[in-house]
């Protein structure tokens, strides 16, 4: 990277609030017999089945098709094909998206001002997003003013509304681990490591959906108060 620019934030900025937010997370999920712990020593990843009814799912699935728009990853832009789905903000004032809302910020135990609005996402066959960490990181040109406005991204949920016909996994690279997209299944994740530093490892990608079409849910959290 040839950029040279200087930052208020230091690349570990929030290193002791994703400590936190991780120890509260992991306490939680070791409590809940519904949260099942991927084995991986890498990345701390559960598992939560059913997290979502069949009808849940499908209600969500006709708010997304109802608002979305080509996806963009801050600045690449949806030409680029880094993210090739379509998303959207669903509307954060709907009763039902609130109620969702709600449901992950309890089962994560995450103060609700620290998460961003939920996304819903699209993808149809050919459609993909590669490989990428959720976490900001301290090079990029919106480093500063996502620091300013919430912080690092500390977890991530994710909830698979319905199950393509072909593709469409859940990669986690480094780690050899691919997940089926499975019907009213969350996903969670901690971004950085136990000791509060972003994690490499957390390297995922949405897969080509192959047939059919795949939807899903995700929820960033931050590490104060979002905006
Ligand atoms: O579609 C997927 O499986 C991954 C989505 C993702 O990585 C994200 O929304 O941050
Ligand atoms: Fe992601």
């Amino acid at each position: 990277m040839s950029e040279s620019k200087t930052s208020r934030f230091p690349p570990d900025a929030d290193r002791a609030g994703l400590k936190k937010v991780g120890k509260a997370v992991r306490e939680r999920l070791a409590a809940n017999p519904a949260a099942y712990k991927v084995p991986t020593e890498d990345v701390e990843l559960h598992a939560i089945g059913d997290f979502m009814t069949p009808a849940e799912c499908q209600k969500m699935i006709e708010l997304i098709d109802a608002t979305a728009q080509p996806s963009r990853v801050f600045d690449l832009d949806y030409s680029s094909g880094y993210r090739t789905s379509y998303s959207g903000d669903v509307d954060p004032h709907d009763p039902f998206v609130k109620k969702i809302n709600r449901r992950i910020d309890d089962l994560l135990d995450i103060e609700p001002g620290f998460g961003e609005s939920i996304q819903g996402q699209r993808y149809m066959p050919g459609q993909e997003f590669q490989p990428h960490h959720d976490w900001f990181h301290p090079e990029t040109s919106y480093w500063d003013l996502e620091m300013a406005r919430g912080g690092q991204r500390s977890y991530t949920a994710m909830v698979f509304l319905n199950e393509p016909e072909a593709g469409g996994t859940t990669d986690f690279i480094d780690v050899g681990i691919s997940i089926e997209p499975k019907q009213g299944v969350l996903l969670a994740w901690n971004n950085a490591l136990p000791d509060g530093t972003t994690n490499p490892k957390t390297m995922h990608a949405g897969r080509p959906v192959l047939q059919g079409a795949k939807y899903i849910i995700t929820k960033w959290y931050r590490t104060k108060p979002w905006n």
